[in-house]
């Protein structure tokens, strides 16, 4: 049998995509409409309070195209903080005119293939990792992913070693976008339907599609990676938010 990697796991997160009811917000009274984001602000800024004490962080981001039109992702220290957190959402005014467009449950995780002898409880980068407030940057990139196990290619009968060595060789070609692409890697599996949640966070949306492109060529990616669909979008700052809803 082959061994597993361990893994460290940090914040629990939550990918909530919505689509907006543009019919039935133009419908409503300007009143209704105004009371609606003014009751979404004050939510927004509890999430901030939340991501200045350091106990979660929060974005806002519109999507690009007909998959949904709002991403809120959250990353909070437990589940049931998340569940919570969500059914305040879905009970605010603003919420009745979202439909839901898809959800992503997952943990912040780091697996151990470049164990580094480092203590995870006391390192401080190891910690910031885990437990990320989410770069302010303009432009996110998600899909869910499994590791492929068909015949000759599956993943979880190689030995950790061989593992090793091709996340050694993905590494090393995101290590090439430093300073343009920040990941994060969210583990699913038990918690959703694909074994990984892959949100990119870049200053250029175009480096997206250059580094997913690249690693298309590493061994890991061609032999063993199956994708979900790609929802690319843009950050948005609370403020923002009732111009993007003026209608
Ligand atoms: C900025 C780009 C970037 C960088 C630097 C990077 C580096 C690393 C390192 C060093 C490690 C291993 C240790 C750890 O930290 O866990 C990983 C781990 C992982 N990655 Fe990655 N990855 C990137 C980016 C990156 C992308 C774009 C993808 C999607 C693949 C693609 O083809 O579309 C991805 C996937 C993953 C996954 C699913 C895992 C977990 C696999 C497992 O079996 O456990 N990843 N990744």
């Amino acid at each position: 049998m082959s061994e597993p990697v361990e893994t460290l796991d940090g914040w629990y997160s939550l990918h909530d995509f919505r689509t907006i009811d543009w019919t039935a917000w133009k419908l409503a009274a300007p009143e209704e409409r105004e009371a609606a984001l003014h009751e979404l602000k004050q939510l927004f800024e509890k999430w901030e309070s939340v991501e200045e004490r350091k106990d979660g962080s929060s974005g806002i981001y519109s999507i690009v195209g007909q998959k949904a039109d709002l991403l809120f992702w959250n990353l909070r220290p437990t589940m049931e903080e998340l569940n919570k957190l969500e059914n305040e959402l879905n009970k605010t005014k603003f919420a009745e005119f979202t439909l839901p467009a898809y959800s992503y449950v997952s943990v912040v995780e780091l697996s151990n293939y470049m164990a580094q002898g480092k203590d995870p409880d006391t390192d401080p980068e190891i910690q910031a990792r885990l437990k990320p407030i989410l770069p302010k940057w303009d432009h996110i990139c998600f899909y869910p992913m499994d590791k492929r196990r068909m015949g000759d290619d599956n993943w979880y009968m190689m030995s950790k070693e061989d593992r090793g060595k091709l996340m050694y060789a993905h590494g090393k070609t995101g290590r090439k976008y430093a300073g343009k692409i920040r990941q994060i890697i969210t583990g699913s599996i038990g918690f959703d339907d694909w074994e990984w949640g892959v949100t990119l966070l870049g200053h250029d949306v175009l480096q997206f599609k250059k580094l997913v492109y690249e690693m298309r060529f590493d061994e890991v990616s061609a032999r063993f990676a199956e994708f979900g669909p790609f929802y690319v979008g843009h950050r948005m700052e609370k403020e923002q938010f009732p111009s993007y809803m003026q209608v």
